[in-house]
């Protein structure tokens, strides 16, 4: 190993190391030829994020990168209902929603300052009939939504993405996929931790966020109703990656 690539290993227990500069630089290039400031919906993903910064939300947002792999997965199998755990300023929701007219957002989050900034970025970007935001614990608002997919009010889930506090991966996953039709796509992010997964470090904070990914993923090894694989990412999101299940 050399000098360099001995600093760059992160010490013992971090979760999200630095990002990498060629990491960084491979994201700038790709986003620059695949999704340029004249992209449809550059523009209002731009003030998104900056609304959001500027209402002091925490920049958890999905990178930009996967964001748009959502999109695109949501086009990919046809999409119609797509289910988010976990709004924050509604970044991912714009997304999935802005490149797929024919999608409608159902948006889960319990932290009622980030639904306002979400709310406001959604009616800015004229999607407020197409995202649908539910304040509360997601655990409660998804059981309503999934009263509402029971009685008919509301069609099946085609593709349910769960990004909220990780170590109830497993309950939202285990709960959505009720809703869900056959063939659907359920995507956990942040099921790598920076590789602590598969480590006996302990990590230096969050500990419960690896316990989370690693019951999801254990939990859903064990799932007859689907089948799953892990992509591990890195990126401008630092050393992670999700978990991909289609339901049986
Ligand atoms: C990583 S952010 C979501 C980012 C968003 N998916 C995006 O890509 O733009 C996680 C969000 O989940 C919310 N959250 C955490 N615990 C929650 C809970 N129990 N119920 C609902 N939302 C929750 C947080 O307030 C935060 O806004």
């Amino acid at each position: 190993m050399t000098e360099q690539q001995q600093a760059s290993v992160p010490p013992k227990g971090v979760r999200r190391p630095a990002p990498g500069p060629k990491w960084m630089a491979t994201d700038l290039y790709t986003l620059s030829h695949l999704d340029p400031p004249t992209a449809h919906n550059s523009a209002i993903l731009k003030s998104t994020l900056a609304n959001s910064l500027d209402q002091d939300l925490p920049a958890i947002y999905s990178s930009r990168a996967f964001a748009k792999f959502l999109a695109l997965q949501a086009k990919a199998i046809d999409t119609k209902h797509c289910l988010e755990v976990g709004t924050l300023g509604g970044f991912a929701s714009i997304w999935l929603a802005s490149e797929n007219p024919n999608l409608k957002v159902t948006t889960l989050e319990y932290n009622p300052h980030h639904v306002e900034v979400a709310r406001e970025n959604i009616a800015n970007a004229g999607l407020s009939d197409r995202i649908t935001v539910h304040v509360g614990p997601a655990m409660e608002t998804l059981s309503a939504v999934l009263s509402d997919i029971d009685a008919g009010r509301l069609p099946k889930f085609d593709m349910v993405y769960v990004d909220a506090d990780k170590e109830n991966n497993w309950n939202y996953f285990d709960a959505a996929i009720k809703g869900c039709r056959k063939g659907a796509v359920v995507i956990v992010d942040n099921v790598v931790q920076g590789g602590l997964i598969a480590s006996e470090d302990k990590p230096i904070d969050y500990p419960e966020y690896v316990a989370g990914a690693r019951k999801v993923i254990e939990n859903a090894g064990k799932d007859e109703r689907v089948t799953a694989t892990v992509i591990q990412t890195v990126g401008e999101g630092s050393h992670d990656g999700f978990l991909f299940a289609v339901v049986k």
